[in-house]
């Protein structure tokens, strides 16, 4: 299963509809995308990506005809989750998000995807804070996934050695439950296999979310929320 979201708190009335707009806006996403990669790596002199401009903006306008007035938050999905999909790291409508696929097998959340020109830190290398964005979107999967909506509490990093840009992967898992605090570990590993960042996360299940979890939703397994 492809992780990420919650149980939809609302029942959708028309999924195909919906799944018709959601492909929709990831392949303009998507398109956006190759825009933004193509934007930091042209070398067109000045007269040329001035005059490129008009077109982006006619775009930027067409597409603010209709659009929201900020973000966009919590939404329902046509697969029954609610999502962001303005995600940096996940969201479908963003083309900022490389995007990640993250998946849930009950034991670990995984992901591989590929980083260009856009995300660049040191020379040829992962920017350490789009590292950090990875591991803490990863990390973070597993307590939705287990029906524990949490948000990060701490996330230490070690930066192992430089990632190099292109084909990554990131991996996840839980490591203890105490109530409502899970502690989660993962690493962000290059395409040799190197882990180049390990992470250790404490997610912790806020408040407001504890009141509305009496009963666990989504694959709880074994980690059945604590009553009261
Ligand atoms: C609804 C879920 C949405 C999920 C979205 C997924 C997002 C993916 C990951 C993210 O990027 S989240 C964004 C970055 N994180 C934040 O913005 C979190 C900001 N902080 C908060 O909102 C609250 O501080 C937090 C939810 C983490 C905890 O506040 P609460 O008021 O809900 O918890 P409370 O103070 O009752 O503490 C519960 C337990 O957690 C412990 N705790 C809370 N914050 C801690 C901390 N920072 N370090 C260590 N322990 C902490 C606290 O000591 C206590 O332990 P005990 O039960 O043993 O007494």
């Amino acid at each position: 299963m492809t992780a990420g979201g919650f149980d939809a708190l609302v029942p959708v009335t028309d999924p195909d509809a919906l799944r018709e707009q959601e492909q929709a806006g990831a392949a303009l996403a998507d398109a956006v995308r190759e825009l933004l990669d193509a934007t930091v790596r042209t070398r067109l002199d000045p007269a040329q990506l001035h005059a490129a401009i008009p077109a982006v903006r006619e775009v930027t306008e067409s597409l603010l005809a209709d659009a929201a007035d900020g973000p966009r938050g919590l939404e329902p999905s046509s697969d029954g989750r609610m999502r962001v999909h303005g995600n940096p790291m996940v969201g479908a409508l963003n083309p900022f998000a490389p995007p990640l696929r993250i998946d849930w097998d009950g034991e670990r959340a995984a992901t591989r995807f590929t980083v260009g020109a856009a995300y660049e830190g040191p020379p040829g290398c992962l920017h350490g804070g789009i590292a950090a964005a990875v591991l803490d979107q990863v990390l973070g999967v597993i307590p939705s996934s287990i029906g524990l909506p949490a948000m990060t509490a701490t996330l230490d990093l070690r930066y192992r050695r430089p990632t190099p840009l292109g084909e990554l992967s990131a991996t996840a898992w839980l490591v203890e439950r105490d109530g409502w605090k899970l502690r989660l570990e993962g690493e962000l590993t290059d395409a040799e296999g190197e882990v180049t960042v390990s992470a250790t996360g404490l997610f912790v299940v806020p408040r407001v979310a504890r009141e509305h979890l009496g009963t666990p939703t989504g694959d709880a397994g074994e980690f059945a929320p604590p009553a009261g």
